[in-house]
């Protein structure tokens, strides 16, 4: 077992989204005005992670200078290992149906830890070409504790939905309980406990631009989530002698190898690329005062941007809870069809298009084109509930929307959770219409 900093109990943060952060676990061990001095503080040596070009814009550069007991180029030769569930793009391996598609919850497996319990359900672009994104729950039961992680083929938002994580990454812990989310930059090692005992969740794992916060436009200078709720880990270094295993997931293939020390041995490191972690109960929701439904964008938590103006690699969208006050107006989210991709999750309560059978720990996936919106159920009933201001309360969805359709896995189509009648919600829809 890994012997840490400090207490994993009670963490401590820094705030701000992107901000030039430094931290020392041990007084003086940041070099003071240098990045990398003939010798670093305390026997440390000097290591740089770069999350952009060297030559990206200053407004999207992204880098952290790190002061760890070992380099992390000290580990020996990677072989291959299994991972028959993480499945990485390009997801070609089964055709994608145009049918709506909708799974319950997946069950808890047998034994498996974080990364183990990783099951994609469906993914777009590809990792070598550094864009799209792959949906995947993980339920795990096991903690981390002499293997650790690290996925040079994407950054990873993980949203839990039940059970508590605690993820220590090299630059420190983030604590982690469902209604919150975080952050993994690309190649950032971790490792994860389960203080609950099991988790489960959602990740988007990203292998394009990394998450930022969407523009505003008119909405101004706040609102939405705000930057200063944002939360970085401060430094907290593993000092251990043993061997420990290093898993690698490198173009969807997974690779292990030994290593004596741990991986996690930062000891102060500054920049600006690091683990976050975000309380979506923070999340500053803006909605019509007058009438009509906005369009769900005005609920962008983060975006993965593209080299196309307002068209993302993928947006991360919340249905929080929130008064809903529109006069003449059918509240619920409309019938539509969109050229974005939309795949949803849920971590809590109802979500307002679907009266039933999209449940906590379910998936919905509603791809480019594919007509969907309420169900039969939610549009005779909001069709004639009385427009007083109402509020949603207990909930929480979500949605990873692309630009790329949402290719299913083999595994995800299937999937013994796999509703086999989902189109049945948009049955019994009778023509009123007397031309
Ligand atoms: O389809 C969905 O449930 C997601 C969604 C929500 C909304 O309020 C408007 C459009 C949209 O795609
Ligand atoms: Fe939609």
């Amino acid at each position: 077992m890994a012997h840490t900093s400090g207490p994993s109990a009670d963490l401590h943060y820094q705030n701000g989204f992107g901000n030039i952060f430094s931290s020392e676990a041990k007084a003086g061990a940041l070099p003071v005005a240098r990045n990398s001095p003939q010798r670093a503080p305390l026997g440390l040596y000097t290591e740089l992670l770069s999350g952009s070009a060297f030559t990206a814009p200053r407004k999207h550069n992204l880098r952290t200078w790190m002061y760890r007991i070992r380099p992390s180029a000290a580990h020996g030769k990677f072989s291959r290992a299994q991972h028959p569930t993480w499945l990485t793009g390009p997801f070609s391996a089964a055709q994608t149906p145009s049918n709506r598609l909708r799974w319950n919850p997946w069950p808890m497996p047998a034994e498996a830890d974080f990364v183990q319990g990783m099951f994609t359900v469906a993914g777009n672009g590809q990792a070598e070409a550094q864009n799209g994104v792959a949906a995947h729950i993980y339920c795990a039961n096991r903690p981390m504790q002499n293997r650790y992680f690290a996925n040079a083929d994407g950054e990873l938002l993980i949203v839990p939905q039940s059970g508590q994580l605690l993820i220590h990454t090299e630059l420190g812990r983030l604590q982690l309980a469902p209604g919150e989310i975080a952050v993994i930059p690309r190649g950032i090692r971790i490792r994860v406990e389960l203080p609950d005992g099991q988790a489960r969740g959602y990740v988007c794992e990203n292998y394009g631009a990394p998450f930022s916060l969407p523009e505003l436009g008119p909405i101004g200078s706040n609102g939405l989530a705000n930057a200063r709720d944002f939360l970085a880990p401060v430094a907290a270094y593993e000092q251990r002698d043993d061997r420990v295993t290093l898993v690698n997931k490198y173009l969807g293939v997974f690779w292990e190898g030994e290593q004596t020390g741990s991986p996690l041995d930062v000891v102060a490191w500054h920049g600006n690329l690091t683990p976050y972690k975000y309380d979506l109960a923070n999340f500053m929701a803006i909605g019509t005062v007058s009438f009509d439904h906005p369009d769900p964008s005005i609920n962008t938590v983060l975006t993965s941007t593209t080299d196309t103006p307002g068209v993302a690699n993928c947006d991360f969208v919340i249905f929080p809870p929130r008064w809903l006050v529109a006069e003449d107006t059918f509240r619920p989210p409309w019938f539509h069809r969109n050229i974005m991709s939309e795949l949803m999750g849920l971590v809590k309560g109802v979500y307002d298009a679907k009266a039933e059978g999209f449940v906590p720990g379910g998936v919905s996936l509603h791809n480019s084109m594919l007509p969907h919106g309420p169900d039969a159920a939610t549009f005779e009933k909001a069709s004639a509930a009385p427009l007083s201001p109402h509020k949603l309360e207990d909930t929480l969805a979500f949605m990873f929307e692309s630009r790329h359709v949402f290719q299913p896995t083999p595994q995800a189509l299937g999937a013994a959770n796999l509703q086999p009648d989902y189109d049945e919600v948009w049955s019994g829809f009778k023509a009123h219409f007397r031309g």
